[in-house]
């Protein structure tokens, strides 16, 4: 597989190549030439891995169709080296959690996916909260009301796929731990080291730091936003004291942390020099790994290969959706990819209207679901591209020229605004901060789940596009414990906290405050690194 940039340039690259290279040298994105086709049959064979060997091993089939520059078995060993049960809490890795229709169905197992194939080994959480919340879970689940009749179509099929019970408690380490084996592996092989800029508005920060954490050859340098992540989320990353982890907080939002990423990797001397990579999901490498689980969600939720999922992704970035659109282009039959956007509606207002405008940093408001709170989604970039028949000169125009000028773009006229929906399957909706308590209470009161304010917007807007016969599957992009206080006002009590995370708010830190300039981070990077 080769792969070229969102902006045009067709020079042919290598998978290994661009997971160390991140951002593409014209500031466009990595995407494959080709999206692999999935047809039936192969898909029938796909769900046979799963079931009989398992999400590591359907990692490894996914990903070779991607990697053609790691040997085989050494792909497999990486895969099977980061999908394993003691370091994401379940032998299922990402469980199908089913909200509801226990009553409406007339089934057993509240927790077991009722088409699926996969059972999870566990109780909800179980992997990062341990018995109590089994314990809770069933409490909760046999002094249920009956739902009422007006709602079981509702929740008829109604899903939370986990995918937060890795280190960090958040969705990213589901790739991110696969970048850590990645990187480690790529850089031995070539007798390298990595510097890692990235930008975080407080998952992928932690996830990174975790997943590079004593790797060697690799530093990290991360970049959050100065007191907008949660207390949790910066206790997680502040209080790391490797030597490699470099935490700087920056004075803006994180908008300006990732532009800052990009304003450094666009300078290519500076790039080669100090040996810049990335791990934000500008870096195709993330996205890959995020293709996997859209196909376990949709193995667990369906019995044959005639049958459609649609997908919630709670959105910021936009680079979860962005692989459920990849899972969707390689023949993965999602009828709907709902994007889930908080009060920073930004993407929820191209895909009603057709204008992307950007938001400045001082109109990106600050919410109850904070790693949301982005105004400029990196990868939206990705689905221009192919949405405009990958035509490299046009998503230049668009994304360094007319966004740097009017910061906005209106694709309402083109024909391909009318694709949106009806060949790409993207709908959209928003969540506001009330709507975000009253979701966590009605997950709460309903089934005893205790849903994080991220997820909670996912299964506000999944909602409003549930269809008969369609299973819908929410994306759990995190656990409650890292947005406590939005918890405790929805609900009135703690969430629970993982034993390995007690006092972690207590510990020493370690952190620097820079302005959100360039050149100060460039500084920054070159005193505490070797060129
Ligand atoms: C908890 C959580 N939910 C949702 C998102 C949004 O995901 P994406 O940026 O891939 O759209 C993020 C951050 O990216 C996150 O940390
Ligand atoms: N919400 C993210 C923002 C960065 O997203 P990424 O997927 O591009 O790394 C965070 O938590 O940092």
């Amino acid at each position: 597989m080769h792969y070229l940039s969102t902006r045009g340039d067709r020079t042919p690259r290598k998978f290994c190549d661009i997971l160390l290279e991140g951002l593409a040298p014209d500031g466009g994105l990595y995407m494959p030439a080709h999206y692999p086709q999935i047809d039936a049959a192969r898909l029938r064979a796909l769900r046979a891995v799963y079931r009989e060997q398992g999400y590591a091993a359907l990692a490894f089939e996914l990903l070779s169709l991607y990697i053609d520059d790691i040997p085989a078995p050494d792909l497999r060993r990486l895969c099977e080296k980061t999908y394993t049960p003691e370091v994401f809490g379940t032998r299922a890795i990402t469980p199908l959690k089913k909200l509801g229709a226990r009553r409406a169905l007339g089934v057993e197992s509240e927790n077991a996916p009722q088409r699926g194939q996969f059972l999870p080994d566990s109780p909800p959480h179980s992997g990062a909260m341990g018995q109590e919340a089994g314990k809770k879970w069933a409490a909760a689940a046999h002094s249920q009301p009956t739902i009422p009749k007006s709602d079981r179509l509702l929740e008829d099929g109604f899903y939370l796929e986990e995918l937060s019970n890795g280190p960090t408690l958040a969705f990213k380490d589901m790739a991110m731990q696969l970048l850590g084996n990645l990187f480690e592996y790529e850089l031995a092989r070539r007798g390298e080291a990595l510097n890692i800029l990235g930008a975080t508005s407080g998952d992928t920060g932690s996830a990174a730091e975790y997943a590079m954490r004593g790797k060697r050859g690799i530093r990290v340098f991360m970049l959050s936003p100065h007191g907008r992540m949660s207390p949790f989320q910066q206790a997680q990353m502040f209080s790391l004291q490797d030597a490699n982890i470099h935490n700087l907080a920056i004075e803006g939002v994180f908008d300006d942390c990732q532009d800052i990423v990009k304003a450094v990797s666009n300078d290519l001397d500076f790039k080669r020099r100090y040996r810049i990579g990335t791990v934000n999901s500008i870096n195709w490498a993330r996205l890959l790994a995020q293709v996997v689980y859209y196909f376990a969600g949709y193995f667990q939720a369906t019995a044959s290969e005639s049958e459609k999922v649609s997908f919630s992704v709670p959105s910021g970035n936009f680079g979860n959706v962005c692989a459920g659109h990849v899972a969707r282009m390689m023949g993965l039959p999602i009828d709907r990819l709902v994007v889930a956007t908080n009060e920073n509606d930004v993407l929820d207002e191209f895909f009603r209207t057709g204008v992307y405008r950007v938001r400045a940093s001082r109109d990106t408001h600050e919410t109850s679901s904070p790693s949301m709170d982005i105004s400029k989604a990196s990868n939206f970039e990705r689905f221009i591209f192919d949405l405009l028949g990958r035509d490299g000169a046009r998503v230049k125009a668009l994304f360094q020229d007319a966004l740097a000028q009017h910061g906005q773009f209106d694709l309402s006229a083109d024909p391909a605004f009318a694709e949106v929906r009806a060949r790409y399957g993207f709908v959209s909706g928003k969540s506001t901060h009330a709507d975000r308590l009253a979701t966590i209470r009605d997950v709460y009161a309903r089934f005893g789940v205790t849903i994080d304010p991220h997820t909670a917007d996912g299964v506000k807007v999944a909602r409003e596009y549930v269809q008969p016969g369609v299973p819908m599957i929410v994306l759990e992009t995190a656990l409650p414990i890292k947005f406590a206080a939005t918890i405790r006002e929805a609900l009135g009590h703690e969430p629970e906290r993982p034993a390995r995370f007690a006092g972690i708010e207590n510990l020493p830190r370690r952190v620097q405050v820079l302005p959100a300039e360039v050149q100060r981070v460039k500084d920054y990077i070159a005193q505490h690194c070797d060129s």
